[in-house]
């Protein structure tokens, strides 16, 4: 079975932000509709962009530089908004305030408001230190930046993306970085776009001032968003095949692929498609470290129970500062369906044993949503308390999900 798996958001918003600094006019196609890139692109044209949203592509008129004449703008649920925006508005002029909703507010932003203050522009968080946000711009100064990346890799993407546009070059020494490899992903988009960022030593990035020129892009389907229809052809032997998800992927979430081997199931990565084959059973006994790929945790937790033994994730303690603490939300839904879990600060063990039916605490969190969908594949009786979060990322995904498999049972 062939799964429809919808554009990538980290590509889809990266490239939106790239698009809409550089000089000329850049066409995306096969963008992710979502939540989360519609109140990026929204935000984009707040800032006086030209973004025109067409069937199965997008196209955007770069400013060639910063935003000019400052602006309101709502990041909605969306941590890329939240965390590459500021960066690109303070290399421009003008007020800004970035608002957000109730659960974006409560994410982190500290690091990055630090960073860009000290670069230059008049920024002020909110009382809890994120959004809202207030800013003034007259343009980014460039130079040494220490960031603290430990909590999450977007503020580096935010700042990198927004250093050429500096007046000098911008240093950054990144301290701890987590899922790393985003910035991979921020760098080749870049690049793609015509700017280069140089590595002198590991931990620092050093970017000339330059310009971006505009450019097409094909967006490649969203890996982490796949992660899901190939953990249901694991648990359900079957086989799942991702056209345009390849070898060449721009997007670290496709190592899924290799955790899910660890339990049993054939992969098959070509240059122009990714392919599961599962056996309906699921090998445990082991441990990973799913630090650099943390938004497919979940999708190995809430299968692991159907294992035939423990299954351990390890460093994961920033997945406790996404959409919802994900440790916990996993966890305290996992005990809910009768399944014995290990929590610890960075880490989750889930523990074979038989699944009973109950309501999944969804948490507003889209990924809670369809990992826990997965197992309801294998568990009739398991419901979702708000189905429709899952428009942050796959508005589609419940209608794909039954095209494939059949309509849920809960
Ligand atoms: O840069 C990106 O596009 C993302 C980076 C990751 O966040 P962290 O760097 O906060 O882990 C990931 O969880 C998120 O879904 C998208
Ligand atoms: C963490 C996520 O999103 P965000 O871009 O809001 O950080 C996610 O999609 O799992």
């Amino acid at each position: 079975m062939s799964a429809r798996v919808p554009g990538s958001k980290s590509i889809t918003n990266r490239a939106l932000l790239l698009a809409a600094a550089a000089h000329g006019t850049t066409r995306l196609d096969a963008p992710l509709v979502s939540d989360d890139t519609v109140a990026f692109a929204e935000a984009l044209t707040a800032l006086g962009v030209d973004v025109r949203t067409g069937d199965g592509h997008w196209t955007v008129t770069g400013a060639g530089g910063g935003p000019r004449s400052g602006g309101r703008v709502w990041c909605a649920d969306a941590g890329t908004a939240a965390r590459f925006l500021p960066p690109w508005a303070a290399t421009g002029r003008g007020e800004y305030v970035f608002e957000g909703s109730g659960q974006l507010g409560a994410r982190p932003l500290r690091p990055l408001v630090d960073a860009v203050a000290a670069l230059g522009a008049d920024v002020r968080p909110g009382p809890g230190g994120g959004l809202p946000l207030t800013l003034r711009a007259s343009g980014l100064a460039g130079g040494t930046v220490a960031l603290d990346s430990r909590t999450s890799s977007q503020y580096l993407t935010g700042l990198l993306m927004a250093a050429p546009l500096a007046r000098a070059p911008l240093t950054v020494h990144a301290h701890g970085l987590v899922s790393g490899p985003y910035v991979a992903m921020t760098r080749a988009l870049m690049a793609h776009f015509g700017v280069t960022v140089v590595t002198p030593e590991p931990g620092v990035l050093r970017i000339e001032p330059g310009r971006y020129t505009a450019t097409g892009l094909r967006v490649e389907p969203d890996a982490s968003t796949a992660s899901y229809f190939f953990a249901a052809a694991a648990v359900t032997g079957t086989t799942v095949r991702v056209p345009g998800l390849g070898r060449g992927s721009l997007q670290g979430d496709v190592r899924f692929l290799d955790v899910l081997r660890r339990t049993g199931a054939r992969i098959r990565l070509t240059d122009d498609a990714a392919e599961v084959t599962g056996t309906g059973r699921l090998r445990g006994g082991f441990s990973v470290d799913m630090g650099e790929i943390s938004d497919t945790f979940m999708t190995l937790a809430a299968v692991a129970p159907l294992a035939d033994g423990p299954i351990t994730v390890t460093g994961i303690a920033h997945a406790r500062l996404k959409e919802s603490d994900r440790i916990a939300a996993v966890a305290g839904n996992l005990r809910a369906l009768g399944v014995r879990t290990e929590e610890g600060p960075d880490r989750l063990t889930v523990l074979p044993g038989p699944v009973r039916p109950a309501r999944v605490a969804c948490h507003r969190d889209h990924r809670i949503a369809m990992a826990f969908s997965v197992l309801g594949l294998r568990v009739p009786g398991i419901t979702l308390d708000d189905p429709e979060c899952v428009a942050k990322t796959f508005p589609g995904f419940h209608a794909e999900l039954g095209r494939l498999f059949g309509p849920r049972r809960g």
